[in-house]
């Protein structure tokens, strides 16, 4: 329900300190704590807060999140942390003739033009997927008994995006990857606290913003280049380079270089987290990946020597494939995001003011006992059951009209990484019980160091 009223009964919640909120208490406690503690103390369904300088509410649990995905650009429309906006900012304050910045929600549209992240689109790069996946573990993990798994995810991870991105035809792929740091630089950045000093998260976002940028925009005048040689090309880069806004120009480079900056960050650190779990998790159950290969061989066997994978080997994988959505219930990649309330609504039988921002989460479902039995088991079986999770309890990536457009892909890269490492390696956790440090991006304290054991 939605209507405005002068007798609004704002929800329950406190907006902590002066300036700052909550804000340190929602960045730096674990967000496994920050929600379910105020679910607790104020309602299951929505509390107030303050954080990032914004009055917010967080709206929570199966019910919040249909909510809120049902009424997107009726009730809310997404909103940035203010971080996020200025790490991708495409114009220098110096160049006044240069357009405002443009919102990550601008890159989105252009990733979820017909066709880039289709099923069609996804088939036909699968192979290259494939080749990619092995070539690296190759080159990497071929005669070492020892790897650290979350800084190997992210090249992978990194890699695979810049080809497909960026296009294969050049080595931009190569020159994204020494960026590597770079790159978890902006992702810790992007809930940051606006403290432009050096030393601070949101400092070296943007330091690694610029080198980022500088080198993109290499890549988009080589791109330029091979383009008016005639050379054809699919990729999103390309489809960034010819299409026209609203207003019929084309866009700049630098605008150019933050949206495809802000895809490859969307894509970067979620994956490469999900990969890294997913090596720990099955580390430490035997029994699991004693099934995953089983089912990894039999998708082998039926193939030729050498033939790489195709979409329909990818269907098979449905085991595989429950195991990752177990890792990402347990280890949520991405907690959840904001939006902007655009009228006063009532939800729950309490008033959401127009202006205030609106943060939905994993959290608030994805370890509740309501939902999940013994939650803190590690159990792929529960995705096998006909009918599944409760409807909108088990949400990594998001719901509605703003689900992740690059969810197809990610589950195409995880499943192509998992069934080449079974087939060749088992392995086990160098740091039994590591610490998972990292509040918006769960890292393990050491890397995840595995040591590798050859099926032969
Ligand atoms: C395991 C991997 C991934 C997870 C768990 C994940 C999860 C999410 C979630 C929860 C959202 C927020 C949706 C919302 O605001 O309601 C999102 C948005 C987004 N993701 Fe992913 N994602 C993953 C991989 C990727 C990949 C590989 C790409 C790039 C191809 C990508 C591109 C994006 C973009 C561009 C958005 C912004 C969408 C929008 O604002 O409309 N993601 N993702």
């Amino acid at each position: 329900q939605n209507r405005s009223s002068k007798n609004t009964k704002l929800p329950p919640g406190s907006f902590g300190w002066p300036v700052i909120g909550e804000t340190i208490e929602f960045l730096f406690s674990n967000p496994e704590n920050f929600v379910p503690d105020r679910m607790n103390k104020y309602s299951q369904d929505i509390f107030k807060t303050k954080i990032m300088g914004e009055k917010t509410v967080v709206i929570c649990g199966p019910n919040g999140h249909k909510f809120l995905f049902s009424n997107e650009e009726k009730l809310f429309t997404v909103f940035r942390t203010h971080s996020m906006q200025r790490i991708f900012r495409s114009y220098q304050s110096k160049n006044p003739s240069c357009p405002p910045p443009p919102s990550l929600s601008q890159s989105t549209r252009v990733i979820r033009q017909p066709g880039f992240l289709k099923p069609e689109a996804l088939a036909r790069y699968l192979g290259e997927m494939d080749c990619i996946t092995k070539e690296l573990l190759q080159s990497h993990w071929e005669g070492k008994s020892e790897i650290q798994t979350y800084h190997f995810a992210k090249i992978l991870t990194l890699s695979l995006a810049s080809r497909f991105f960026l296009g294969s035809a050049n080595s931009s792929s190569e020159r994204m990857v020494k960026l590597v740091h770079y790159f978890d630089d902006i992702t810790l950045g992007l809930h940051a606290m606006i403290l432009n000093v050096p030393g601070m998260a949101f400092y070296r976002a943007n330091k690694a913003a610029i080198a980022i940028r500088r080198e993109l925009i290499d890549v988009i005048k080589e791109k330029k280049d091979e383009m008016s040689k005639g050379v054809k090309m699919q990729d999103i880069l390309c489809h960034m380079i010819v299409v026209k806004d609203n207003n019929g120009e084309f866009m700049g480079e630098n605008e150019i270089a933050d949206k495809i900056m802000g895809i490859l960050v969307a894509g970067y650190s979620t994956v490469a987290t999900t990969i890294t779990f997913l090596m720990k998790y099955v580390g430490e159950r035997f029994d699991i990946y004693e099934k995953i290969l089983k089912e990894q061989k039999e998708i082998a066997a039926a193939k030729k020597e050498g033939e790489l994978l195709e979409w329909e080997d990818m269907n098979k994988m449905k085991y595989s494939w429950n195991v990752i959505c177990e890792t990402m219930r347990l280890t949520p990649p991405l907690q959840g995001t904001f939006r902007e309330v655009l009228i006063d609504f009532t939800y729950a039988g309490y008033t959401i003011p127009k202006g205030w921002k609106v943060y939905w989460t994993t959290s608030s479902t994805n370890k509740n006992p309501l939902y999940f039995q013994d939650p803190q088991v590690f159990d792929p079986s529960r995705y096998e059951k006909c009918d599944g999770p409760i409807p909108y309890t088990y949400v990594p990536f998001g719901g509605g009209p703003r689900m992740c457009p690059g969810k197809e892909y990610a589950r195409l890269a995880i499943l192509t990484f998992l069934h080449n490492v079974v087939l060749k390696y088992k392995w086990e956790l160098l740091v039994p019980n590591e610490k998972i440090v990292g509040d918006m991006m769960p890292t393990p304290e050491n890397g995840l160091p595995i040591r590798l054991h050859d099926h032969q």
